[in-house]
C-alpha cells in the first residue's frame, strides 16, 4: 500500500479567486495589469506550476526563485509573487508581479486564502519530535479509520487520503502543497488529518496559515545539527508548535527533559503522557507484552479510564507512539470508550507503517527488518527491541546520509557496535560526499566503542545486505536501518532506483527463505 507517483495532490475542482482580491487582502504592491485575472492554485516551483497558478519566487540556497518566472509562465502561471530582490527578474517574464517584503513568510496565508483552507472542517493533528512522527501519524490514521472516520495524512513516506496515496518529497510539504492537499481532502470529505511537522517546517514557514487542533510531541534527540547551531536552537524550533498561533492544545511525552520543558514553556493547554513508571503524567502507558509481531500495552487516562490494546509493530516505542495518538484523539474530543470498543472489535490497532521496522522475512530463516531509523536514538531503540525478541544473534546493516548532519555519525557507529553482534557498514545516499569517508567515520565510531567488534565494510548496499544475510540463520535477526520506505539511492546528485524492501525480499528468495 505504498504510494504511487511522486506528484502532489491538488483540488480537482478549485474555485477561482480574483488576483485583485489577493492584492487587497494582503496589501501587496501590484506591478502590471491585474484586472480580470483569476487564480486556481499556487506553486513554489516552476516544475509544479499548473495553468491558473500564482508562481511564488523565493530566494533559495542555489538561486532566487524569481529567475524561473518565465518557465512558470510557459507552464501556465498567471502572476508572480516575490520580494523586491526578485521583482525585476519576475517582471521580465511579462507576468504581473506582486511584491511583498518576505514572500516565504507570506506564503502560508496566501496559499490558505487561495485554497480557502479556513473553510476546511477537518480536525488537524500535528506531530513533531525527532523520532516517531511518521509512526504517530499512521497510528492516528489507523485508529480514525477504525472509528469509521474519513482520514488523511501527510508524512515522510506519503500523502494519503483514504486509499489514494502519492509519494512524499519533503517530510512536511511546502505551504503551497500543504494547503492544496487540505483542499483536496475537503473535496474528499476528510474529517481528520494527521500532519508530520518537522523542525525545518516550523523554521521555514511551511505550516503557516494553519492552527492545529492538537499538537503531539514524541521526543528530542541528536539529529539535524547541520540545520541548527545546537540542541537549544533545534528545541526552540519544535517548541514553536506548542504556542497559541500554531496549535490549540498539546499532548506532550514527558519521558525526557526536553518534553518536560515543552510542557512547562508552552502557552497552550497541555496534557502529558509517559511510559516511564518513575515520571508523573496525566496519561500513562505500560507495555504488557512484546513479540516480534506485536506490542501490547495498557493506557491509563487522567480520569481513571483505561484501555488495553496492541499494535502489530515492534518495540516499546510503538506502544508509546500509539498511546500518544490515542491521547491526541481524546484531547480533540473523541471518546476513549468508543476508541477502546473499536480496537477491541478489531483485535487491536490495524496499522501498517511503510518501512518502519517492517518485517520482510517469512516463516523460515532469520527475521529481517527494514527500518527508516537514521539517528543514534532510533538505532538504540530499534536494536533494543530486536534484541528483546531475538534468541540468536543480531546483524545490522547501515550507512549514513551524505551532506547531512555529520556530527551524529560517530554515535551511530558506536550504538550499532554495542547493540548488534555483527555490523555491516555500507553506503546510504552519499550525495556529493566521498562515500569512503562516510563509512570511515561510522567505522571509527564502531571501533572506539567496541575495539574487538566484528565489522564489515561493503560499499554496495545490495552486496552488504547479502553478506549480512549469509551470516544469519534461524533464530537470528537482520536489521537494515536507513532506507525504510524509500525507492532510490542518491549518489552525486543522481537518484538511482533502489528499494531496500524489494532487494531484501529478492535476497531472501535467493537464499531459499522466501
Ligand atoms: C535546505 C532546504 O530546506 N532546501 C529547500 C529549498 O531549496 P533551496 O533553497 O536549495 O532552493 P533553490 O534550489 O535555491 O531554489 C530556490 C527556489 O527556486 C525554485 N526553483 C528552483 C529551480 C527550478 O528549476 N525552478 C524553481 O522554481 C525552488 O522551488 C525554490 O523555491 O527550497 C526547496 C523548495 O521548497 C526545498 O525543496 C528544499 O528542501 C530540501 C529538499 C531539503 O532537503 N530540505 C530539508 C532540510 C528538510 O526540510 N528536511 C525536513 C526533514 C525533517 C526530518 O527528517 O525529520 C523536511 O521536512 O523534509
Ligand atoms: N517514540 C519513539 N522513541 C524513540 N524512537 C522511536 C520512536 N518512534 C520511532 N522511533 C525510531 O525512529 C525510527 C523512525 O521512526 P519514524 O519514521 O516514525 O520517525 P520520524 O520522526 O517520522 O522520522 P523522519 O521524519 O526522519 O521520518 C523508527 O524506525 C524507530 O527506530
Amino acid at each position: 500500500m505504498t504510494g504511487s507517483a511522486p506528484s502532489a495532490l491538488r483540488p480537482l475542482h478549485p474555485v477561482p479567486r480574483a488576483l485583485s482580491g489577493l492584492v487587497d487582502e494582503f496589501e501587496l504592491d501590484a506591478r502590471g495589469d491585474i484586472d480580470g485575472i483569476e487564480l486556481t492554485g499556487v506553486s513554489l516551483s516552476s516544475a509544479t506550476v499548473q495553468p491558473g497558478d500564482l508562481y511564488v519566487g523565493v530566494p533559495g540556497r542555489n538561486a532566487h526563485g524569481a529567475r524561473f518566472s518565465a518557465i512558470a509562465r510557459e507552464a501556465g502561471a498567471v502572476a508572480v509573487l516575490t520580494d523586491e530582490a526578485g521583482a525585476a527578474e519576475a517582471a521580465a517574464s511579462g507576468l504581473p508581479v506582486l511584491v511583498t517584503p518576505d514572500a516565504r513568510a507570506a506564503l502560508g496565508a496566501v496559499a490558505g486564502w487561495i485554497h480557502r483552507t479556513e473553510d476546511n472542517p477537518a480536525t488537524l493533528f500535528a506531530v513533531t519530535g525527532t523520532n516517531g512522527k511518521t509512526s504517530v501519524v499512521y497510528l492516528l490514521f489507523a485508529v480514525l479509520s477504525q472509528l469509521g472516520i474519513e482520514a488523511g495524512l501527510t508524512s515522510t513516506a506519503e500523502r494519503r487520503i483514504g486509499d489514494l496515496a502519492v509519494t512524499s518529497s519533503l517530510t512536511t510539504p511546502e505551504a503551497t502543497e500543504l494547503h492544496a492537499l487540505l483542499a483536496r481532502m475537503r473535496e474528499a470529505e476528510v474529517r481528520a488529518v494527521g500532519i508530520e511537522v518537522s523542525a525545518q517546517a516550523l523554521s521555514r514557514h511551511r505550516v503557516d496559515g494553519l492552527v492545529f487542533d492538537v499538537a503531539g510531541f514524541t521526543n528530542l534527540s541528536h539529529d539535524h545539527l547541520d540545520d541548527y547551531a545546537d540542541f537549544e536552537e533545534y528545541f526552540s524550533a519544535k517548541l514553536e508548535l506548542f504556542q497559541p498561533d500554531r496549535s490549540r492544545r498539546g499532548v506532550v511525552t514527558v519521558d525526557s527533559d526536553w518534553g518536560r520543558r515543552i510542557a512547562d514553556s508552552s502557552r497552550i493547554p497541555v496534557t502529558t503522557i509517559t511510559s516511564d513508571p518513575a515520571i508523573e503524567a496525566d496519561w500513562r502507558v505500560t507495555v504488557t507484552s512484546e513479540t516480534a509481531e506485536s506490542t501490547e500495552f495498557r493506557l491509563e487516562g487522567p480520569d481513571g479510564r483505561s484501555l488495553t490494546t496492541s499494535v502489530p509493530l515492534l518495540g516499546w516505542y510503538m506502544a508509546a507512539n500509539a498511546a500518544l495518538a490515542i491521547a491526541m484523539l481524546v484531547e480533540s474530543g473523541y471518546d476513549l470508550d468508543a476508541i477502546a470498543h473499536a480496537l477491541e472489535r478489531d483485535g487491536g490497532i490495524l496499522a501498517y507503517i511503510p518501512g518502519r521496522a517492517e518485517r520482510i522475512s517469512g516463516e523460515r530463516g532469520p527475521v529481517v527488518y527494514i527500518d527508516y531509523g537514521h539517528s543514534p536514538d532510533a538505532f538504540l531503540n530499534t536494536l533494543a527491541a530486536i534484541r528483546k525478541t531475538t534468541e540468536g544473534k543480531v546483524v545490522m546493516v547501515f550507512g549514513a546520509d551524505g551532506d547531512r548532519d555529520t556530527t551524529k555519525r560517530h554515535d551511530m557507529g558506536a550504538i550499532a557496535a554495542r547493540g548488534a553482534d555483527v555490523v555491516v557498514i555500507t553506503d546510504f545516499h552519499p550525495r556529493f560526499e566521498d562515500p569512503a569517508a562516510i563509512r570511515a567515520a561510522l567505522l571509527a565510531g564502531a571501533r572506539d566503542a567496541v575495539p574487538d567488534g566484528e565489522f564489515l565494510e561493503i560499499a554496495d548496499p545490495r552486496s552488504a545486505f547479502r553478506a549480512a544475510l549469509a551470516l544469519a540463520g534461524d533464530g537470528d535477526a537482520v536489521l537494515y536501518a536507513g532506507p525504510g520506505h524509500e525507492d532510490y539511492h542518491e549518489v552525486a546528485g543522481v537518484k538511482e532506483p533502489y528499494s531496500a524492501r524489494d532487494d531484501a525480499r529478492l535476497a531472501l528468495q535467493e537464499a531459499g527463505w522466501l
